[in-house]
């Protein structure tokens, strides 16, 4: 299914970046009037502040619903500024549109499970609001699409997706791991679909939103959202990943912005160098093929198994090492061979089982 989209039409959304900026969680009035006047005398359109937060495990704090709506309500109507605020659940949608919440978005944990995103898009029906979608804890392209495509049945056409990262067992540099493959799959699938890049989430440390931000606007990302907080060290969820009002837009300050439409003409002759020797590498995995299916006659004569995991191994490790001497990271050469391994195992498959 393809998504019927339209502008996001908030204010600043034309900029690159755009920017989402606020606290994690609504903590006081006062923290949020505080942080709120800070980023709007910065020139930031869009507020956001947590008001349902997911914890993890019990007994952290989980936002204070309800009572903050109102403080979100006043940053509106003192600084001008649009707001944003997370729901999950039919409920907190009545009391966003009730307190006249401009922007909502869906966390990661709601986006993995259709069945809370076909409730949120039922309640959702009819209503005119841009809707934010994080990427599914879980790196599965097809689930954030599809949470996207519930809301979009229901109506919603001004979308945006939010690349927050994924979660992962084992990661030391970053909170969730950035795996940029996949929203830079989702720009080829759905071009006009906005993604708005969460550094703080990704990076778990204020010390990556930098780095972070520069890579999405690398990669032509349309907007940041980035936790702010007029005293990050004393917040009361992830202090570690908030920025204060004057860090953000230093940050934001420091970013290069690359224009996405580039004068192809400058690189049209490397292009087609690059055209020529993909045909080349397709050509050769064709050849080596076509030897593996010929490895696969002989195995079936010989009443032999198709996997040789020695043969395998030897492979993977000699070319990882190789690739390494030729500059390129050693992991990604051997995710290369695992591949071409597992298409020829395949072939060999076809030739033994053929009658
Ligand atoms: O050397 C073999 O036995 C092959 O069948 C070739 C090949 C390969 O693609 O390189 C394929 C399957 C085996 O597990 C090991 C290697």
């Amino acid at each position: 299914m393809d998504l019927s989209l339209i502008p996001l039409n908030i204010k600043g959304c034309g900029l690159r970046p755009f920017v989402i900026a606020g606290p994690c969680s609504a903590e006081t009035e006062e923290q949020v009037m505080s942080t709120a006047r800070q980023l709007a005398s910065l020139g930031c359109n869009v507020y956001r502040a947590g008001v349902w937060k997911p914890r993890t495990k019990p007994g952290g704090f989980e936002g204070h619903g309800e009572k903050a709506l109102p403080w979100l309500k006043r940053v509106k109507e003192e600084t001008g500024m649009s707001v944003a605020t997370e729901v999950a659940t039919p409920e907190h949608v009545e009391l966003v549109l009730e307190y006249g919440i401009d922007i909502i978005w869906i966390g990661a944990r709601t986006s993995a499970n259709p069945f809370a995103m076909q409730a949120l898009a039922d309640s959702l029906s009819g209503v005119d609001i841009p809707v934010l979608v994080k990427n599914p804890v879980n790196p599965d392209l097809e689930l954030w699409i599809g949470a996207m495509e519930r809301l979009n049945q229901a109506g919603i056409k001004r979308l945006a997706a939010i690349h927050r990262g994924f979660s992962s067992y084992d990661n030391k540099i970053y909170r969730n791991a950035p795996m940029w493959q996949i929203p830079i799959e989702l720009r080829r699938r759905i071009p006009e679909l906005p993604i708005i890049c969460d550094p703080s989430h990704i990076g778990g440390r204020r010390n990556l939103i930098a780095p972070l931000s520069q890579q999405a606007m690398d990669l032509g990302f349309d907007g940041l959202i980035v936790e702010t907080h007029c005293s990050p060290n004393e917040a009361w969820s992830d202090a570690a990943q908030q920025v204060t009002p004057d860090g953000l837009y230093n940050i934001l300050s420091q970013l290069t912005i690359r224009d996405g439409h580039i004068d192809i003409e400058g690189i049209h002759g490397l292009r087609e160098q690059i055209d020529a020797l993909d045909n080349n590498l397709v050509e050769l995995l064709s050849n080596r093929m076509n030897i593996c299916r010929k490895i696969g006659c002989y195995k079936k004569e010989h009443n032999m198994t198709v996997l040789q995991a020695n043969r395998y191994k030897e492979i993977i490790d000699k070319r990882g090492a190789q690739g390494e001497l030729f500059g390129m990271d050693s992991e990604f050469v051997k995710h290369i061979f695992e591949l071409v391994h597992e298409e020829s195992v395949r072939q060999q498959m076809e030739v033994i089982n053929k009658q």
